[in-house]
């Protein structure tokens, strides 16, 4: 089957450094992938240049077999290819469901008139309420967004994400800055927008039972290259990927001359 998304040898510099440096990639349709690597490695400049948000200096972007290349990250995200601080339209002084609402209207592209028609609004308080069961806020519907928790924020915006129709989701650090009791909540929303089968998970995380946990695979970035790709067993068994997580690799040997 194609790979929902590829790239070939993309390639971005800033000035005299490279931070991802000719990464063919291919990721499968419907399956979660972590990507790994120290600090600087270059996983969210990899996730920028998926998205749109940073332009490749070399190489190509691929989706459903499209180059995307030059396009916008608005128009990748019409595409279906999201990430989630992508939405900046989360209103803060509206609720949970307000919010939620107003993304899945804004992909059905319902206009406001037609809100006087009781069966649209009450599918699209439906389909909201699906999703923000997904997302595991059930009860806070009316919770007004601005006072929401950390963790609850990622979880709407995550419901959002699901709102537009976003096929494959780039989920960077979904747990960074959240206290410890949140962590296992985002950990069941992720595993429960994977058990419905139909998105593709990208997900840049440092907490490594986690990655276990949830991932199909395992790309490692290491001073912007691609070490490896692999199920979980074999990233973990991979010696050099151990040898960079050691230190044993030095910058030198893989940057980029
Ligand atoms: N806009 C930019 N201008 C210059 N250098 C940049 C820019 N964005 C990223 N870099 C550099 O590119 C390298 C990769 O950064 P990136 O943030 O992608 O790493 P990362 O793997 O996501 O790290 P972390 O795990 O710390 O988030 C770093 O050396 C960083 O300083």
């Amino acid at each position: 089957m194609e790979p929902i998304i590829k790239t070939e040898n993309l390639t971005i510099r800033f000035g005299g450094h490279t931070a991802v440096s000719k990464v063919n990639f291919e990721m499968p349709a419907k399956q979660l992938k972590s990507i790994i690597g120290p600090n600087g490695a270059g996983k969210t400049t990899f996730f920028n240049l998926l998205s749109g948000e940073l332009k490749a200096t070399e190489g190509d972007v691929y989706f459903k077999g499209e180059n995307i290349t030059s396009m916008s990250s608005v128009a990748r995200a019409r595409l279906g290819l999201g990430r989630s601080f992508q939405i900046t339209n989360v209103f803060p002084n509206l609720t949970v469901l307000e919010n939620v609402r107003l993304a899945v209207q804004s992909k059905e592209k319902i206009r406001y008139q037609m809100y006087r028609h009781f069966t649209h609004y009450k599918k699209l308080l439906e389909e909201s309420q699906r999703l923000i069961g997904v997302v595991l806020l059930q009860g806070k519907e009316h919770a007004i967004a601005s006072q929401l928790s950390h963790g609850e924020k990622r979880k709407l915006e995550i419901a959002m994400l699901l709102a537009l129709d976003t096929e494959v989701l780039l989920l960077d650090e979904p747990t960074a800055g959240m206290s410890l009791e949140e962590v296992p909540a985002i950990l069941d929303v992720i595993k429960a927008i994977k058990q419905t089968g139909d998105k593709t998970i990208l997900l840049i995380e440092h907490k490594m039972d986690m990655i276990l946990d949830l991932s199909d695979s395992i790309m490692v970035l290491f001073n912007g290259k691609l070490l490896a790709d692999g199920s979980p067993e074999e990233i973990m068994n991979n010696e050099t990927v151990q040898n960079a997580y050691l230190g044993g690799l030095y910058d030198e040997n893989l940057a980029e001359s």
